[in-house]
């Protein structure tokens, strides 16, 4: 039966990253993006600026919506301090699927929580079910019409702080033009755009660093 291109790049990550080397996995997977078949990956260029926003930030709790295989939560993951964690949302089980694996093989499963479902089900219930109380960080790389009800819904639940610092990408391309509209208007936010590349092309995106003023 044919393969998907989440299990051909899990494939990919098998034989030509370490186990319980990061760098490696990241590295394997941008590869097999830019030489064989582009995937939505965050990819290297994004990658760098989520990498410094992440270390800036040092946070000890993470919101990662969309996970799909892997790549930023392996990306993030792999900088965060000890005891530090990551609850990162998938609402398609056959990518959650190859996530696990390549969590798994990047040797970070004690530090990711991968929860399999829709943003909208699962941001009410995390504090009674995984005892979280507000998140440092909240990276948005889920749905583009999902992006501006969730950050909604974060703040009505009590999951943000003052100086809470959400990113999110794509907010170019595919665009996310209502949630630039609110987080760019709201006096509870400062926000600044980050410009880039779509991920392994030359099309122009973009990251959005919002920080929550409260
Ligand atoms: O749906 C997406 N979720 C999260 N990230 C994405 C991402 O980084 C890129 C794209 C995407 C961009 C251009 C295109 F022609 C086809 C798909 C979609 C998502
Ligand atoms: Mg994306």
């Amino acid at each position: 039966t044919q393969s998907t291109r989440p299990q051909r790049m899990l494939a990919a990550v098998h034989n030509n990253a370490t186990r319980g080397d990061p760098r490696s996995v990241v590295k394997a997977i941008d590869q097999f993006c830019r030489q064989k078949e582009w995937a939505m990956n965050i990819g290297d260029e994004k990658g760098c600026i989520l990498d410094s926003v992440v270390s800036e930030v040092n946070p000890a709790m993470v919101l990662e919506l969309g996970t799909y295989c892997g790549y930023s939560t392996v990306r993030i993951a792999s900088q965060l301090p000890p005891h530090a964690k990551i609850i990162t949302l998938e609402f398609n089980p056959q990518n959650a699927a190859v996530a696990r694996q390549i969590i798994a093989w990047a040797g970070l499963g004690e530090k990711i929580k991968l929860i399999e479902g829709s943003s909208g089900d699962w941001i009410p219930k995390l504090k009674e079910q995984f005892g979280v109380d507000t998140f440092d960080l909240v990276f948005l790389d889920h749905w583009k019409d999902r992006y501006l009800p969730d950050t909604k819904l974060m703040e009505e639940c009590g999951l943000l702080r003052k100086g809470s610092i959400l990113l999110a990408d794509n907010v170019i391309c595919p665009g996310t033009p209502e949630y630039l509209e609110y987080i760019r208007n709201s006096p509870r936010y400062k926000s600044q755009y980050f410009k880039s590349h779509l991920e392994y092309t030359r099309v122009e995106d973009g990251l959005e660093k919002s920080i929550f003023l409260g």
